[in-house]
């Protein structure tokens, strides 16, 4: 990548801090970061170092108290709430530990359903979400609710929904971190693939050093900052 590649992710001098009784906890201290079209970033650090709260504000789900977020040479700062909500719900893909899929729902209807809120249409919205199951190994299980799929099967449906509106940049933390080696290895395998194939963006948030070799960068928190890792 060069500069003068356009990015889809730039984090600018972000702050966060959270308050802990009569205390200011400072989580991000001035990150700086960049992601490029069709790049996979693996993030690996220690509990607590603020990963999450770092994929929340790259998402538009928390805003820092200082800094800027970028989206595609969009700046986020000035936005107003629902002009945030349309930014993330089109542009950003989350998938986290937990499936967090409505249990009364089928996994068509999960899937589609962020579309659905974005008001797109519901046959075209449908004929993408069942493509994109088969292409997960889910098409015999497109009308299951949750509760009837093994944990691989939700997780995999969740991954599901976070492509189908075909956002520009995937944030996902610990995706198969609830999954057990095997079924981590697989799932997290084809997660890479359609990442790759639809030339995304992704920031992944890992414990697992292996999962971290197989993306294309390794970054790391220290002390509020987002620097390269060696594994
Ligand atoms: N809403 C909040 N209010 C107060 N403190 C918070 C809040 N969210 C996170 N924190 C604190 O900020 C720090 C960073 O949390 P975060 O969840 O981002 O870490 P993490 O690196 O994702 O950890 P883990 O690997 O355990 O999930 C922690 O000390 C956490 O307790």
């Amino acid at each position: 990548m060069n500069n003068s590649t356009q990015a889809v992710l730039e984090l600018k001098d972000v702050h966060v801090s959270y308050k802990s009784g009569d205390e200011q906890l400072e989580v991000l201290k001035g990150a700086d970061f960049t992601l490029y079209p069709g790049e996979i970033v693996a993030l690996v650090a220690p509990s607590g170092a603020g990963k999450s709260t770092l994929l929340h504000v790259a998402g538009l789900l928390e805003k820092p108290s200082k800094g800027e977020i970028i989206i595609n040479e969009q700046n986020t700062a000035k936005l107003s709430e629902r002009e945030r909500t349309v930014l993330r719900l089109r542009s950003v893909g989350f998938v986290y530990q937990f499936h967090h899929l409505l249990p009364e729902f089928t996994a068509l209807e999960n899937v589609i359903m962020p579309q659905m809120i974005d008001k797109k249409s519901k046959a075209i919205a449908s004929k993408k979400a069942k493509e994109w199951l088969e292409k997960f190994d889910l098409g015999h299980r497109v009308n299951h609710q949750p509760g009837k799929l093994s944990g691989g099967e939700k997780q995999r449906v969740a991954i599901t929904r976070a492509l189908a509106n075909s956002p520009y940049i995937l944030l996902a933390d610990e995706p198969t971190g609830n999954l057990d080696e095997k079924t981590s290895d697989h799932v997290f395998g084809l997660l890479l693939q359609a990442v790759r194939q639809e030339g995304l963006a992704a920031l992944i948030v890992t414990h697992n050093n292996e999962l971290a070799s197989r993306m294309d960068r390794v970054m790391t928190l220290h002390e509020g900052k987002i620097v390269p890792f060696t594994l």
